[in-house]
């Protein structure tokens, strides 16, 4: 339980950094772990690297960076594309020479030093692009090369400069809202009744549609002095609050920033703003942003604006210079090329910012990642308000990045979804001996953990008061929504008209009515222990080694009951594209996985990964069965959460009710419920065996 107490600011900081470098050696410690002792073909598999890779083309790019383009080598590849893998733009990558299949023990530190570390700037079918770490101006790899993905070392250094601003400050520098959001001062007071305040009671709406929830969070969150939250489960159409949100503070004047903890989260609110025609800036490298999207990025900005003419000049020369590199032979004069190009980097990051200054100086409202807030160009600008959405799926010494700056924030999410992921679960705060600058530190705060996000920080520590929260949901039949309602949120979300009684027969293309049509909820309880689950520490000869699934489960026969229901659903004629399966366990998707090729178009994935998704069937295999009740990941009522509340028409849960029940309290209340108002059925298990 987070501290209902006023905090002390450079212990709250301490700790912070303190388990920031406990989570970043997880991290390192794990990805070394896997590279080390899994071949370059199985680190794709587990979506960690791509293999067989070629370099087609070396440039410059922003910042003056070196850019790596590469692409499937034609030897291995006969389509042209990459093969499946998992790298995401973002990504903190190692490009180097592959090693040779059978190659013993891989160093990352030995690998480093042979190949060339950078940032996944762009992913496309048939190349990814990297830019290289700086003071890496060319690289040339003989031979086919892979990447491979390694801890993010960056991130952890943005939020840990943060934590050691924030420790630093003296308590007199600290501003009205740095104290409200630390519980050494109470939030200002705001009306009662906001509908009938004279400052927020007449509002000139933008959109008529908004429900009363949405408008009365909208009031609270104008009327707030330093910190609002937005509470928006799942489907109440919290983004939607926050367009809005941003329209009416626009309208006041003020300056806003508002950012999200992934570039999609900050995308998706830039592509709502979009058509209101308002002046908006988006921070953040073109190849990671959405095409829909750049129009207003502050690169393509950079670069279309007349400032930004002279910039691309520097850029074009660069390029050039570099292109001459490759013919010279001369030692000498790619000596003085380098020297040529190191003059014209530092007068093309000059140029760029000077540019990049002014626009995002003349600009009202800035959107950012939380990390990308951090950045150069944001650096002595300051706004009346901070949005953050998302915000509890971000790690608090995120948030603080762009809030240390702030006057005020609003924040929106929904607490009761999975927080961010974290590796150090396990491992308690340690007290640091040193602080910042070599002094002794404050000491940690015990019992914090990274996990508690700042949402429900400022909830515990100031109470209901400081949030409103969206009821009325647009995504699911009233039935779906009923269990996580009463159980989660107090009974308090009513579906709208539209949807809380619409199936899938009712889609807007042929379906047949059936059984499986026009049920809403159905459970297929796998009970009597003939469906048992399957440990996959997959390699018992030596544990040690790491498993590529972590400690993953897996339940063949509740798959093939997966199989079956996904070939009723599709035969009825459901589009495999409105069908997802989500499991919380990655073995089960591994297990799942040849459903892709029978049915294209059918999505399958983690539970953690479709979080912020939906779709018009969901099937959840629940995948835990054994005598001992142990359910593992399932015990994590998050977790459970988002699992249920992802479809729209149609929720299929499948699982042992006996095992799920021994859980826990929350477990038993769910399969009572789904014995109760499901559509209950036993399989057949001949049937499934011939599946
Ligand atoms: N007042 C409203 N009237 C009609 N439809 C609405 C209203 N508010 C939201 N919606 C619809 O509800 C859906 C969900 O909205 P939005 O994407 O803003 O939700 P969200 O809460 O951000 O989503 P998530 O649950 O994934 O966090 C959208 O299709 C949106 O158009």
């Amino acid at each position: 339980m987070p501290p209902r107490e006023p905090i002390d600011v450079p212990s709250f900081a301490a700790t912070q950094i303190a388990l920031l470098d406990q989570e970043l050696q997880s991290e390192i410690q794990e990805t070394s772990s896997l590279i080390a002792n899994h071949s370059p073909t199985g680190l794709q598999r587990a979506g960690l690297a791509i293999t067989n890779l070629t370099t087609s083309s070396q440039r410059t790019g922003l910042g003056g960076k070196t850019v790596l383009e590469l692409g499937p080598d034609g030897a291995t590849s006969s389509t042209g594309e990459l093969p499946e893998h998992g790298i995401r733009t973002g990504d903190i990558v190692l490009v180097a020479e592959q090693p040779a299949g059978s190659a013993k023990k891989r160093e990352v530190k030995e690998l480093e030093r042979k190949g060339a570390r950078g940032v996944v700037t762009r992913v496309q079918r048939a190349a990814v692009s990297v830019a290289l770490d700086e003071g890496r101006d060319e690289v040339s790899f003989s031979g086919r090369v892979w990447m491979v993905k390694l801890a993010d070392e960056v991130t952890y250094r943005r939020m840990n400069q943060t934590m050691e601003k924030l420790q630093k400050m003296g308590e007199a520098e600290y501003s009205s809202f740095i104290r409200v959001l630390f519980g050494l001062s109470s939030p200002s007071p705001v009306p009662k009744d906001l509908a009938a305040s004279d400052e927020v009671g007449n509002i000139e709406w933008i959109d008529p549609t908004l429900n009363d929830s949405q408008k009365d969070a909208i009031r609270f969150a104008l009327a707030s002095r330093e910190v609002a939250l937005i509470h928006g489960p799942p489907g109440t159409g919290k983004t939607h609050t926050l367009i809005e949100l941003i329209l009416q503070m626009i309208k006041r004047d003020q300056r806003i920033l508002v950012c999200g903890p992934s570039n999609i989260s900050v995308d998706n609110i830039v592509e709502r703003l979009a058509p209101h025609k308002v002046p908006i800036l988006r921070l953040g490298h073109p190849a990671r942003l959405l095409p829909s999207v750049l129009n207003h990025s502050l690169d393509v900005l950079t670069q279309t604006s007349e400032a930004g003419a002279i910039v691309k000049d520097v850029r074009a020369e660069m390029d050039a210079k570099q292109a001459s590199i490759k013919k010279t032979k001369s030692g000498k004069e790619r000596k003085a090329i380098y020297a040529d190009l190191k003059e014209l980097r530092k007068e093309y990051r000059e140029r760029e910012r000077r540019c990049v200054s002014n626009l995002v100086g003349g600009s009202k409202v800035v959107l950012a990642t939380l990390h990308g807030a951090g950045g150069y160009q944001l650096r002595n600008e300051e706004f009346d308000v901070v949005i953050i959405d998302e915000a509890s799926q971000a790690l608090e010494a995120q948030c603080w990045v762009p809030l240390l700056s702030a006057k005020k924030a609003v924040c929106a999410g929904d607490h009761l979804q999975l927080p961010p992921t974290i590796k150090s679960l396990n491992s308690k705060v340690k007290a640091t001996s040193k602080g910042a600058d070599g002094d002794a530190a404050a000491p940690v705060i015990k019992g914090m953990t990274l996990e508690t996000t700042l949402f429900d920080r400022l909830l515990a520590l100031h109470g209901p008061s400081i949030k409103r929260m969206l009821t009325i949901q647009y995504r699911m039949h009233e039935k779906i929504m009923r269990f996580p309602s009463d159980e989660l949120y107090d009974s308090r979300l009513t579906a709208a008209d539209a949807v809380k009684a619409r199936l899938l027969k009712d889609l807007d293309y042929d379906v047949e009515s059936n059984e499986d049509t026009t049920e809403p909820v159905i459970f297929i309880d796998t009970q009597g222990g003939d469906f048992p689950e399957r440990n996959e520490d997959d390699d018992k000869e030596n544990p040690k080694r790491g498993s590529l699934h972590g400690e993953s489960k897996s339940n063949e026969m509740e798959a093939a009951l997966v199989r079956l229901h996904v070939k009723q659903l599709v035969a009825a004629g459901v589009r495999p594209e409105d069908i997802a399966v989500v499991t919380p366990y990655n073995a089960q998707l591994a297990a799942l996985a040849s459903l892709k090729e029978k049915f294209p178009g059918i999505e399958l994935g983690s539970v953690d990964g479709f979080q912020g998704r939906e779709k018009e069937a969901v099937i959840v295999s629940l995948v835990r069965s054994n005598p001992d009740g142990e359910v593992g990941f399932l015990g994590e009522k998050r977790r459970l959460n988002v699992a249920m509340t992802r479809p729209k028409r149609s929720l299929t849960v499948i699982g042992d009710s006996e095992t799920v029940k021994k859980g826990s309290k929350f477990l038993k209340k769910w399969m009572e419920f789904l014995e109760e108002h499901a559509d209950l059925r036993y399989p057949d298990v001949a049937e499934v065996n011939r599946e």
